[in-house]
């Protein structure tokens, strides 16, 4: 069975966002991600000193570069013989550059790991646009490449996830800790593509539908009853309405209800990405403490061991046909040939100017 994979599929392409990894990287970092989706100049005025807070670094690269070292040491133990090869969507190493070498190595076909768990046009769609435009780029010599599914309610994640939970609970103080709140965070992004997330005519909202359902896995794995999932990290114009509340409006909220501490868990990264050690870390800790509330973040599961393995499972259901391991029972897709995309008009792009409302007439 093994064999068969092989020969079908001679390497593995870690396909990722990208982020700068010096001072002078921000700017054009910031250019490649926003152009033409109309984030505010002030907005990017304002990420771009979150990054040289942390100067100029963002952690995404190197958290990508120790997943591809497990996934390495996973397949080299399981005797496979897989080349790993990692590409970026807004900075470098580019997606493009790593196709080309891919081609140039001689691989006629490899498997895609996308490091998004999610459905949705940013968590799916686009990087089914990435290996579209890089293959393009590449041109003949380019392989063709199969997108491995969505993952968001995998076993491996959820119980990396709830465990994480746990452990940070017990950094609470003793005083608070058994009346804490957990509450889940994910990227924020405009209502209109959350309401074109998924295929046509099926509801729409895959996004939303599937971060609700790992957080209500994961705390109820991590043994909690009771659990909010609000939003993080919004971008855009102020007249677009985004997916709300915002964590810190949501902490304002919980202190006028008496509650005294709080659980974060970051359900919608898989790594310590910027978003994370600054939105949460940085900005929804500190609101917490003006608040009077205890506030700890549970860790993400990249560098859990379960995440390489979850990397290796999802290679497998190529390998030997294995099926889906899952939790949950939301639409799960994601997974398809070439870049083309789920369906017509799955998880459709919403493209509208700065500043312009939303209706005009
Ligand atoms: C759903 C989602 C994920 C999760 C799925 C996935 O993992 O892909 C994600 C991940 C990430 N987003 C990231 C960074 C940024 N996202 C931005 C902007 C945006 N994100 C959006 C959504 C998402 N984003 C949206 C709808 C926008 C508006 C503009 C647009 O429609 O594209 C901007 C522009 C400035 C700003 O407004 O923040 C930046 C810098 C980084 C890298 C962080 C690091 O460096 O560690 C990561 C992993
Ligand atoms: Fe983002």
């Amino acid at each position: 069975m093994g064999q068969k994979w092989e020969a079908e599929f001679d390497a593995l392409l870690v396909l990722s966002f990208g982020g700068p990894e010096k001072p002078d990287d921000v700017r054009p970092f910031l250019e490649n991600v926003t152009r033409g989706r109309g984030v505010p100049p002030e907005r990017l005025d304002a990420v771009a000193e979150h990054y040289l807070h942390f100067g100029g670094v963002s952690p995404i690269n190197a958290l990508n570069r120790d997943i591809i070292a497990r996934v390495e040491a996973g397949l080299s133990e399981a005797g496979i013989d897989l080349p790993v090869y990692f590409g970026n969507r807004n900075w470098h190493p580019m997606v493009e550059d790593a196709v080309a070498r891919m081609g140039a190595d001689g691989v006629r076909s490899a498997l895609v790991f996308p490091t998004s768990a999610w459905g949705g046009y940013s968590g799916c769609r686009q990087y089914q646009e990435d290996i579209a435009r890089a293959r393009a780029t590449v041109g003949d010599a380019a392989p063709h490449l199969l997108k491995l599914r969505q993952y968001y309610d995998h076993p491996l994640l959820i119980d990396a996830f709830a465990d994480a939970v746990r452990e940070s609970a017990t950094q609470l103080p003793a005083a608070t800790r058994d009346s804490a709140r957990l509450v889940f965070t994910a990227h924020s992004v405009p209502v209109a593509a959350d309401v074109n997330a998924g295929p046509p005519g099926e509801g729409g909202n895959l996004y939303s539908r599937q971060v609700a359902e790992a957080a209500r896995l994961t705390a109820h794995a991590a043994g909690f009853g009771d659990f909010d999932v609000v939003w993080q990290s919004r971008s855009g114009p102020p007249q677009v309405p985004w997916l709300e509340p915002d964590i810190c409006d949501h902490l304002e909220v919980l202190a006028a209800q008496g509650v005294r501490s709080v659980v974060n868990c970051p359900v919608g990264f898989v790594s310590d990405h910027l978003e994370v050690v600054w939105d949460l870390d940085t900005e929804a800790r500190e609101k917490a403490s003006e608040l009077g509330i205890d506030f700890v973040r549970a860790a993400t599961p990249g560098t859990d061991r379960r995440f390489a393995e979850l990397v290796l499972e999802l290679v497998g259901e190529h390998l030997e046909a294995r099926p889906a391991r899952r939790l949950g029972t939301e639409p799960l897709l994601g997974s398809t040939f070439d870049g083309k995309s789920c369906a017509v008009d799955c998880c459709k792009a919403v493209i509208r100017p700065a500043g312009r409302p939303a209706h005009t007439h």
